[in-house]
């Protein structure tokens, strides 16, 4: 089994790489498996901009090829909010609860027919040689009015899949990792995965 760093600290998202990684023979590293790494500022004013900070910085310490995601929800109400602030949008603490609870209020009086929605993810793979590039995927839905399931992470109960009827929190972890965002984005990356350059 080969070896891949993703460059996250979010324990939701590293479970489902190791999920999406594992048929591709790759064991799962991130930046919870290395206690000296520092929170990288996410400056950038793209999702893009922001995974290549992240993956650059720490390709850079470790000297290794290194994939990271930024990803987010966009709220076509809220003119594309949280977006790029997804994680910190209630505030700096990151909380999931908090986060939903602010898109849920502010968009109280927009009708059903209004609460369109998109998560996006963008992967950025660094190569120690300084080399990067950037794929991105992207998954619809809507926005509930309260919160359905447990699985998942984020915004994961407030988002509606249509194809399934169901908030992605009631999906099943090995359903979420075939149609989500993320999995769209890793499957954009399927050439550089099996290029010579990625895995020597
Ligand atoms: O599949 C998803 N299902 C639900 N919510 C999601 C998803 N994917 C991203 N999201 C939300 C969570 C967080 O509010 C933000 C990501 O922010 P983002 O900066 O990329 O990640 P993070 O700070 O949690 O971890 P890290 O930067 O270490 O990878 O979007
Ligand atoms: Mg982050």
């Amino acid at each position: 089994m080969k070896t891949v760093i993703i460059a996250t600290k979010n324990k939701g998202k590293a479970k489902e790489f190791e999920r999406m990684f594992l048929p591709l023979d790759y064991e799962v590293k991130t930046l919870l498996d290395f206690d000296d790494i520092e929170d990288i500022e996410e400056t950038g004013k793209t999702f893009e901009e922001n995974a290549l900070l992240k993956a650059e910085a720490v390709s850079k310490i470790t000297g290794q090829v290194v994939i990271s995601d930024d990803s987010g929800l966009i709220v076509d109400a809220l003119d594309g909010a949280p977006g790029i602030y997804s994680a910190r949008y209630a505030g700096l603490e990151k909380s999931d609860q908090a986060n939903m609870d602010k898109v849920l209020k502010e968009l109280e009086e927009v009708p059903d027919e209004e609460r369109t929605a998109r998560f996006y993810c963008a992967l950025a793979v660094a190569f120690p040689d300084g080399e990067s590039l950037t794929v991105h995927g992207t998954c619809e839905g809507m926005i509930l009015r309260e919160r359905r399931g447990s699985h998942g992470f984020g915004y994961d109960p407030i988002f509606f899949v249509k194809e399934f009827g169901k908030a992605m929190a009631e999906l099943e972890p090995e359903v979420k990792s075939q149609i989500s965002h993320r999995a769209k984005a890793l499957k954009n990356l399927e050439s550089i995965l099996n290029s010579s350059k990625f895995s020597k």
